[in-house]
């Protein structure tokens, strides 16, 4: 059963990208002695994309079988596969010098690859099935968005496993997201968070705020909730959670 969330402060947006790649090396290594393929969702964002970036120059010497994990994502752009905000173009190029299995690879579909957003948001679902994350990577934005799951947004409380978003405050409009069904069902989920424009929404995610008001609210891991916080988006939670 998961207990409350964990902080773990860290000084620097740097530093919680080191963490980050640091603590997936370790923990995919740990999965894979009782888990034929850990199955990860991987999140777009700044400090995500570092953490990426130093996994692909050092998750070599690693002791993780990297063609025995699965990567998924948490949401998707809709724009063309090599658009350069394309969240899985991003890590994939990243993460390019490890020796992955591109069988286990599933990126949402793009646009342009002959679906539309509706049914490329079903056939990611069909794809997914019936599995559960080992570990599920979030971002967060200033206004307490995951994965694409906007507040006061139709994304923030639609029903189902993997959804179309519409007019996205964010850019582009067209995005596609798991929802917190899916996410929820995560063994692990570990958010990483940087920057005091992420301070408000740190604490109101962390102190009791509603999941449509601020979608990172209402992110529980099944055994674990990670925040990865450097100083100055945790400069505004109480005390008493660091
Ligand atoms: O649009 C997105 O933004 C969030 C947060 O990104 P960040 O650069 O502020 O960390 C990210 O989690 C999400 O995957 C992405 O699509």
């Amino acid at each position: 059963m998961s207990a409350g969330p964990e902080i773990l402060l860290h000084g620097s947006a740097d530093d919680v990208a080191e963490a980050l790649a640091a603590r997936l090396a370790s923990r995919l290594a740990e999965l894979q002695r009782d888990t034929p393929t850990p199955q990860v969702a991987l999140t777009g964002g700044r400090i995500a994309t570092k953490a990426y970036q130093r996994l692909g120059l050092d998750g070599r010497s690693s002791a993780v079988d990297w063609s025995r994990v699965a990567l998924w994502w948490g949401d998707e752009r809709f724009v063309a596969a090599d658009d350069g905000d394309r969240n899985a173009r991003q890590a994939l190029t990243a993460l390019s010098p490890l020796p992955l299995n591109l069988e286990q690879v599933h990126p949402m579909p793009a646009a342009g690859d002959g679906l539309e957003l509706d049914e490329a948001a079903e056939a990611y679902d069909a794809e997914l099935g019936d599995v559960r994350f080992d570990i599920c990577l979030l971002g967060m934005g200033p206004d307490g968005h995951v994965a694409s799951l906007f507040p006061e947004h139709p994304s923030s409380h639609a029903e189902g496993r993997v959804i179309p978003v519409r007019s996205s405050p964010k850019p582009p409009p067209e995005r596609i997201s798991l929802t917190l069904e899916v996410i929820n069902q995560s063994a692990e989920v570990w958010f990483c968070v940087t920057g005091a424009d992420k301070a408000a929404a740190a604490r109101l995610a962390l102190s009791g705020a509603g999941p449509i008001q601020v979608p990172a609210a209402g992110v529980q891991g099944r055994d674990r909730t990670l925040w990865l916080i450097d100083r100055a988006a945790a400069a505004e939670l109480p005390p008493n959670l660091i």
